[in-house]
């Protein structure tokens, strides 16, 4: 379940350039609702990854407005759309990105640190994700010697720890096996189902087509 309330983006008129001349996409409009998964596709440098982002606060549109929970974001400062992120949001990157230093356990708790919810029902809850995910290895351990797709699921765990209202993927399951890929997608798909709102960038047009709803970012490939 997802705490606190459901939470819609909305984008609107949206358009983004890293140099003027050239934007990647202009004048997107979509509304992702809470219950539903969205696949963002497209070809490769189409903007998947950067529409990601602009939706996760990490940038800023050249021009037009997004949206979230009804908060315009440009009316944020940078504060508030970083609490914004640590409140309602959740990442899973393409790789796990997972802290070396840290172990299994405190890498899943490092959102809740930022959140000040990081307290012993919050253990509990890192380790039944754990438990859930098919982490069996001793999480006091280091991820050193984790596999590609234990670590995606430990960053899988890290980003659900909290129930946050909005979950962004990155490729989440470009480098996995079918196994771990399966089990990291019916993961993003279910939290959906259970009232989330999960927006999944993605090469992957079979799994894509699994989602409630598909975004074609850019121009379509050419024929
Ligand atoms: N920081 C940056 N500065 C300038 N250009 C960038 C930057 N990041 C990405 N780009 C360019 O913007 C375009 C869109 O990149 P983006 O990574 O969003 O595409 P993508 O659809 O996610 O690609 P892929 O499927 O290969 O991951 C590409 O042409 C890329 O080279």
């Amino acid at each position: 379940m997802v705490r606190g309330r459901q939470v819609v983006i909305e984008l609107t008129d949206l358009t983004f350039a890293y140099s003027v001349a050239d934007p990647i996409f202009a004048g997107l409009d979509h509304r992702f609702e809470p219950g539903t998964s969205t696949a963002l596709v497209g070809r490769s440098g189409s903007g998947k990854s950067t529409l990601l982002y602009l939706i996760g606060l990490m940038l800023s549109p050249t021009s037009g407005n997004i949206a979230i929970d009804g908060i315009a974001a440009d009316a944020l400062a940078d504060w508030q759309r970083a609490e914004m992120r640590a409140r309602l949001m959740g990442f899973v990157f393409q790789d796990a990105l997972l802290d070396p230093a840290r172990s299994i356990i405190d890498n899943v708790l490092e959102g809740a640190l930022y959140n000040d919810v990081a307290g012993g029902d919050t253990r509990e809850e890192a380790l039944a994700l754990l438990s859930r995910f098919g982490v069996t290895v001793d999480s006091e351990r280091r991820p050193g010697q984790l596999s590609g797709g234990q670590a995606q699921r430990v960053a899988l765990c890290r980003a659900l720890l909290g129930e946050p209202a909005i979950v962004l993927a990155d490729e989440p399951t470009g480098n996995l096996d079918d196994m771990s890929a399966d089990i990291v997608w019916d993961a993003l798909l279910g939290y959906a189902a259970a009232g989330a709102t999960v927006v999944i960038a993605t090469h992957d047009r079979q799994r894509a087509a699994l989602c409630t709803s598909i975004v074609e970012v850019g121009h379509a490939d050419p024929a």
